[in-house]
């Protein structure tokens, strides 16, 4: 695929029940700026990226175009994250690649945008960032009982910003549109998946883990350098220092191994 004009869509409509931050969670700031801008300025910052555009809770456009301070298109989502996309979608007639990238994945680096990007053009219909799962996973029953191991060989945990060839993403909405498949997939690559197309991994980074939860929060926070720890507690006298940037080369006068509270 030539380089072609890419588009990228940022669903940032949903309410956030989960951070009750008592607004929508994409104008929730972290050290000092509202995810929603983050995610989009991460995009930018690709430099692979030519258009954007924010999907927005109808009572909450203008404070995301103003939180935004970038001259995207803002436009009204739906009730849930495929409605939203899909009228994201509707608006970016132009575009030969789409990104789809969540609002609330808004530390994901640059990097990541890129190589998502660079698969596409290799002539990958879908495309979606994804890392191994780290912890042991069960099947249970809706009691909670356990019914089965499950082979964690080949499983991975699935990102965003996902890309797609637009006609690609487009026939797999249309074919989503009222039909059960929408209600079923979380993301955009299932609604690929539902259509029969091949989806295809690059690499996920840590940093693009979804905030979801007050403590994801304070976990960004932490890591911008908002705040000492996901604790809330004051640093401790020594350990200070850690918080500062560049925490290799800073000395701890205690003795290794010495417990640490924060
Ligand atoms: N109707 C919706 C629902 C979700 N999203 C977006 O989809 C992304 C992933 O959704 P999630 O993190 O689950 O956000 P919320 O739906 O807001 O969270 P919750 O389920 O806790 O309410 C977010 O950027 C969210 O704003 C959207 O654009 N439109
Ligand atoms: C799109 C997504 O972020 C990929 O991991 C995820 O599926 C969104 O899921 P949610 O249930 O809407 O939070």
């Amino acid at each position: 695929m030539s380089a072609g004009h890419v588009a990228a869509i940022v669903p940032a409509a949903g309410s956030g029940e989960r951070l009750g931050a008592g607004r929508p969670k994409a104008l929730v700031t972290i050290a000092g700026e509202v995810m929603v801008a983050r995610a989009v300025e991460g995009l930018l910052a690709s430099g692979v990226v030519d258009d954007v555009v924010v999907v927005a809770p109808v009572d909450h456009v203008d404070e995301m175009r103003a939180a935004v301070r970038r001259s995207v298109r803002v436009v009204v989502g739906g009730d849930d994250r495929v409605a939203s996309v899909a009228l994201g979608l509707a608006v970016v007639d132009d575009a030969d690649v789409v990104l789809v990238h969540d609002a609330a994945r808004c530390l994901c680096p640059p990097d990541v945008v890129r190589a998502v990007v660079a698969a596409v053009r290799e002539g990958h219909g879908a495309v979606i960032p994804a890392s191994p799962v780290a912890d042991t996973v069960r099947r249970v029953d809706p009691t909670g009982r356990v019914v089965g191991p499950v082979d964690r060989t080949g499983l991975l945990a699935v990102q965003t910003p996902q890309g797609f060839a637009a006609d690609v993403l487009r026939r797999a909405h249309a074919a989503a549109e009222g039909s059960s498949a929408a209600a079923r997939a979380t993301d955009d690559a299932g609604l690929v998946e539902e259509i029969g197309g091949e989806v295809v991994t690059v690499p996920g980074d840590p940093r693009g883990f979804k905030i979801t939860t007050p403590l994801d929060l304070a976990m960004a926070e932490a890591l911008l350098g908002a705040r000492p720890g996901i604790s809330d507690g004051p640093p401790s006298a020594c350990c200070s220092d850690a918080d500062k940037p560049d925490v290799r080369t800073t000395p701890c006068s205690r003795a290794p191994g010495t417990e640490i509270t924060r």
